[in-house]
């Protein structure tokens, strides 16, 4: 399936006009082939957004999410996308993915909550494996900070995902996180990561860009620069079954020994 994966901040503050960059996205991703188009950590808000984060949160099923869907049907894509989810008087930092016909298929909540600025503005969800099928993957959805905790992506590896697709709003001086650390997430669990960033200054933050799609071979398969892009990768799943064969970390595992870690 090719993945494209949309590195832009938007335009913070205003939910329209983000959701007219991600439809201009969506028609040139699918014009391309793409079966999926990403968008960073909180996109359809803006991120560094205060008080404002509450303003504009929605419910899963809001107006938002049916604008989203709407996106989607009309351009034949699925896609995954970042915002604040209101539910009830409780906000998170959620994730969803909707399907190529506009159909709602998962929705994550982010539940390693980054720093004061997050704390401050969120609730941290408490299901840590969101996944769903789509076009013969297994998809999983984690947010920026939650990768860097090897605990949670290997969960999603013990439960199958194929391609795990991580929202992101990564700051200087966290270059590191995209150049080194999604590789090898990739690798040692054996699936496809497509983590997406925001870029430029936003509040007190400098997004980074550097979005990755690594295989399981631990290569980089699309790397965006530090700028607004659109960039493409393709994930095959012959080759992750083959990798898999190559590298099998999950058949070697010995929990017994691992204590507290299983
Ligand atoms: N490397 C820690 C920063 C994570 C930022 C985020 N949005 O989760």
């Amino acid at each position: 399936m090719r993945t494209a994966l949309l590195q832009s901040s938007g335009r913070p503050g205003s939910v329209a006009e983000n959701l007219k960059v991600l439809d201009e996205a969506a028609g040139r991703a699918a014009a391309a082939g793409a079966g999926l188009l990403i968008a960073p950590e909180m996109f359809l808000t803006g991120y560094a957004i205060g008080d404002d984060i509450a303003r504009l949160a929605e419910p899963a099923d809001g107006d938002s999410a049916d604008a989203v869907a709407e996106i989607s049907s009309r351009h034949g894509l699925a896609l995954a996308y970042g915002y604040p989810e209101r539910d009830g008087e409780t906000v998170y930092n959620s994730a969803q993915l909707i399907s190529a016909d506009g159909t709602r298929l998962a929705n994550y909540r982010k539940t390693h909550l980054f720093g004061c600025f997050e704390r401050d503005h969120f609730t941290p969800g408490e299901r840590s494996v969101v996944q769903a099928e789509l076009n013969g993957l297994r998809v999983g959805i984690l947010i920026c900070y939650d990768v860097e905790f090897p605990e949670n992506v290997r969960a999603h590896a013990l439960a199958g995902t194929d391609l795990l697709v991580v929202p992101t709003a990564q700051m200087h001086p966290f270059q590191f996180v995209a150049e080194s650390m999604i590789p090898v997430r990739a690798f040692e669990n054996q699936m496809y990561v497509a983590y997406v960033n925001r870029v430029g200054q936003e509040g007190e933050f400098e997004f980074i860009g550097l979005s990755t799609l690594a295989g399981p071979d631990g290569v980089a398969r699309t790397r965006a620069g530090r700028g607004e892009e659109l960039v493409f990768a393709d994930t095959d799943p012959a080759f992750l079954a083959a990798a898999r064969e190559a590298n099998p970390y999950l058949k070697d595992r010995r929990p017994g020994l691992y204590g507290s870690l299983v």
